[in-house]
């Protein structure tokens, strides 16, 4: 069994009131995890329409509504005009073109508030009708507190968009607030398949199958990673061509930095470079796993082959968005098909774990 069914220990009438709960708490779980997949997309589309600057206020337990009155736009348009991204980029901008970069940045984060509700308040009814197994509850402590530090995260990296001369944030902090999405995500999806009924066969999938999916799974993390630093430094602006770059596999200036480890975050040439060789390592990883899977049929097929089928076509995305020089719809698509492949990647490994008696 996933959880600890010895603990706490239950008298049979609540442990099976508990064990009945299970598929409307997974599905409540699952309402949660398709929350984050839309906010990982609004997250997308906010950095790309140049939005997230756009409210200088941490509010996260007030803040609900917007501006209602036009004194509180021209309050917090005033503030925006204090901040370099503004003074070097924006400078000119009047209200109405304020407003147009306001609302994503607002929807973004109302979204984040909503997803806390959705959770604490669905925790808190299932557990008051007994339906939430009491073992599950740290667990989902730990998956609030996440969601909290992730909220912080978030504003840890608007800060820093708004210190001297910086017109953009931290590519660093961007990349953890990515990452911790992902993370979260992954955690609250995996909690919601331990609580459906068993996908497992009582078979053992076949070794190379598991390991391929593993290393393809963890070259997808590492890309994705690297990934942040693509969009945190903006280095998908330029070297607009694919496979060259500047008409070189590997770009000139790749090792410029010093210290020499610089190059993997700071340097845009080399950012890119990696992001482009770590998937297509992920990629042929992939299709050696979809090609086990067909080998091995059912019940492994179908996710391995979603998992790979999304991998191919996060990379087409990916060139897609290169030669195009980052239009938003695309950037925000390659950002959510990223999320998607997190979540096949979960529904694998969760199928593919060793079996139990
Ligand atoms: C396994 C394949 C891939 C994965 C998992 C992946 C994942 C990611 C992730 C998570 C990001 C950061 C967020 C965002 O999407 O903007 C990103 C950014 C980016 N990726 Fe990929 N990527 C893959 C393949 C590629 C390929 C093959 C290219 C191009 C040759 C590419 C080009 C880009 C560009 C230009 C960005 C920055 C987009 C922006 O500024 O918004 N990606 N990638």
């Amino acid at each position: 069994m996933p959880f600890d069914t010895t603990w706490p220990p239950l008298d049979a009438d609540t442990a099976e009131r508990e064990r009945a709960g299970d598929a409307a708490v997974a599905a409540w779980l699952l309402v949660v995890a398709g929350m984050i997949v839309v906010m990982v997309a609004l997250g997308g589309a906010t950095r790309l329409t140049g939005s997230g600057l756009s409210i200088m206020e941490w509010r996260p337990l007030t803040g609900w509504l917007p501006p209602l009155s036009e004194a509180e736009w021209n309050r917090l348009f005033a503030l925006y005009r204090t901040i370099p991204q503004y003074l070097e980029v924006n400078r000119g901008m009047d209200l109405a073109g304020f407003k147009e970069i306001f609302w994503l940045e607002y929807l973004h984060r109302l979204w984040g508030k909503l997803i806390g509700v959705v959770f604490a308040g669905g925790a808190l009814a299932l557990a008051l009708a007994g339906r939430l197994r009491r073992s599950l509850w740290p667990r989902l402590a730990l998956l609030f507190g996440l969601g909290a530090l992730q909220g912080l995260l978030g504003w840890f990296m608007v800060a820093s968009g708004f210190f001297p001369h910086r017109t953009a944030v931290s590519p660093y902090r961007l990349t953890m607030h990515l990452g911790l999405a992902f993370l979260i995500f992954a955690a609250v999806l995996w909690t919601a398949l331990d609580l459906l009924p068993s996908q497992r066969s009582g078979r053992v999938a076949p070794r190379p199958l598991r390991a391929s999916v593993h290393v393809a799974g963890a070259l997808a993390v590492v890309t994705m990673i690297a990934g942040g630093f693509v969009a945190g430094t903006r280095a998908g602006f330029t070297y607009n061509t694919f496979p060259l770059m500047d008409g070189a596999l590997v770009p000139a200036g790749y090792g410029d930095l010093s210290p020499w480890i610089l190059n993997w975050f700071e340097n845009l040439a080399a950012v890119q470079f990696n992001h482009r060789l770590l998937a297509t390592a992920t990629l042929a990883a992939a299709l050696a796993a979809a090609a086990f899977a067909w080998r091995a049929g059912p019940p492994w097929c179908a996710p391995v082959l979603v998992f790979s089928g999304l991998v191919v076509a996060q990379y087409l995305l990916g060139i897609a968005t290169l030669l195009l020089v980052v239009p938003v719809t695309l950037g925000t698509l390659h950002q959510t098909v990223a999320v998607l492949l997190v979540g096949a990647f979960v529904v694998c490994a969760h199928r593919l774990r060793p079996a139990v008696a």
